[in-house]
């Protein structure tokens, strides 16, 4: 690219060699070289591993074709002139790498520490860039604004897929044993938790929802966050659950953005229908069961569940008195999804219980 470059000898003449001499000006012109070799690598590097999960992990075409396209678009600029400055055995770089790159707790960890390789390495061929070619800043700007998006969309899309695929969603309450019996669920294969606790102080809420996201992400589950918009931005979970005496759906998305979920409670065809209009990415269908942890809600019944069952176009979970005893009536009714409290936050062995209830949703087939 010597035609339009900083180097070029026109330009040389007249702007660096006043400042340096001209063996010391190609050495400089190395380094900005090898400087860009190596992000070109590291950026599409990142790109491909990004691009392996999109394609393998969530099938999604459109996200791993995002990914092959800025891979495209940066091999453009990776010319021999910058090929050829590569001195690997000389870069004392090579050798350092921080724990954390030995160790990733989870996919969602791999990809953020993905991204913010490609966004830091973009970052440097933006500025280095810049001597080299008065174009290539700015396509890396522009290139950088696209893998934001694209990290904006992969995490809403992966949150979304997680929550089509979760069949079994764990609401807790206050328990001396909340982490151990959160985890002993997790271990049984549990994908969904809702945070809930209605009397706690806010510094108390805040410091169990913070352990229980850590817990969910190292799971690979979701964790959600009940009434609390707030506290779900503040320890950044994956959504809320709000019900109908909670903030108003077009509220909570102003606040929370398009990529978290929104889960709304519904207890009638209206409320179901409002609901999937004002943009609920799920919805809870009950009480179907009188329960005690609702105390004084009156049950909507079965007949509610198969309504759902026929009418909701948004994953839905059947909530309320569910337990191991009644699962089957609830699915033969038409749930696929259920939610629970007392069934697995009072249970003795919650893993166990955990897998049968997963064993039962599992016996009917996914949704197209
Ligand atoms: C999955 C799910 N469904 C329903 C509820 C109930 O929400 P709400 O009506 O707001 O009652 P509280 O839980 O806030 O007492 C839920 N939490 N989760
Ligand atoms: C929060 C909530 N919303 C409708 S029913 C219910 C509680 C369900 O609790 P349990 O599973 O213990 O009956
Ligand atoms: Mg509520």
């Amino acid at each position: 690219m010597k035609e339009a470059g900083y180097y070029d000898e026109s330009i040389t003449n007249r702007v660096v060699v006043m400042v340096e001499p001209y063996s010391q000006q190609k050495q400089i012109q190395q380094v900005v070289y090898r400087i860009l070799d190596a992000n070109l690598d590291r950026t599409r590097e990142g790109l491909r591993i990004i691009e392996e999960w999109c394609r393998f992990g969530l099938n999604s075409a459109q996200l791993a074709g995002e990914c092959k396209y800025l891979r495209q678009e940066l091999v453009i600029w990776h010319t021999e002139e910058l090929r050829a400055a590569r001195d690997t055995p000389g870069d004392p770089g090579t050798d350092l790498s921080h724990p954390q790159e030995e160790q990733r707790s989870s996919i969602k960890a791999l990809l953020q520490a993905n991204f913010c390789r490609v966004e830091e390495a973009l970052r440097v061929l933006e500025e280095y860039g810049k001597l080299y070619h008065p174009k290539m800043g700015q396509a890396c700007k522009q290139m950088r604004y696209r893998v934001y998006s694209l990290e904006t969309n992969l995490m809403g899309y992966q949150r979304h897929q997680l929550l089509r695929r979760s069949r079994l969603y764990l609401v807790t309450s206050p328990s001396e044993s909340l982490l151990s019996t959160v985890e002993a669920a997790l271990k049984g294969g549990l994908t969904l938790l809702q945070y809930r606790d209605k009397d706690a102080d806010d510094t108390v809420r805040l410091e169990l929802a913070t352990k229980l996201r850590q817990l969910c992400h190292t799971y690979g589950a979701l964790f959600m966050i009940n009434d609390r918009v707030d506290l779900a931005l503040a320890v950044d979970a994956d959504g809320v659950h709000l019900g109908q005496q909670d903030m108003p759906i077009a509220v909570a998305r102003q606040l929370l953005g398009p990529q978290r979920l929104i889960g709304r409670s519904t207890t009638n065809a209206d409320e179901m229908q409002k609901a999937i209009a004002e943009g609920a990415d799920y919805i809870g269908v009950g009480p179907v069961y009188e329960t005690p942890t609702k105390v004084g809600k009156a049950a909507a019944g079965l007949e509610y569940v198969s309504y759902a069952a026929q009418n909701s176009s948004v994953p839905w979970f059947a909530i309320g008195g569910i337990d191991a005893n009644n699962i089957n009536d609830v699915i033969d009714a038409g749930a696929e999804r259920v939610a629970v409290v007392r069934s697995l936050m009072q249970a003795e062995q919650p893993t166990l219980v955990t897998q049968y209830l997963l064993s039962q949703l599992n016996r009917i087939k996914p949704e197209t």
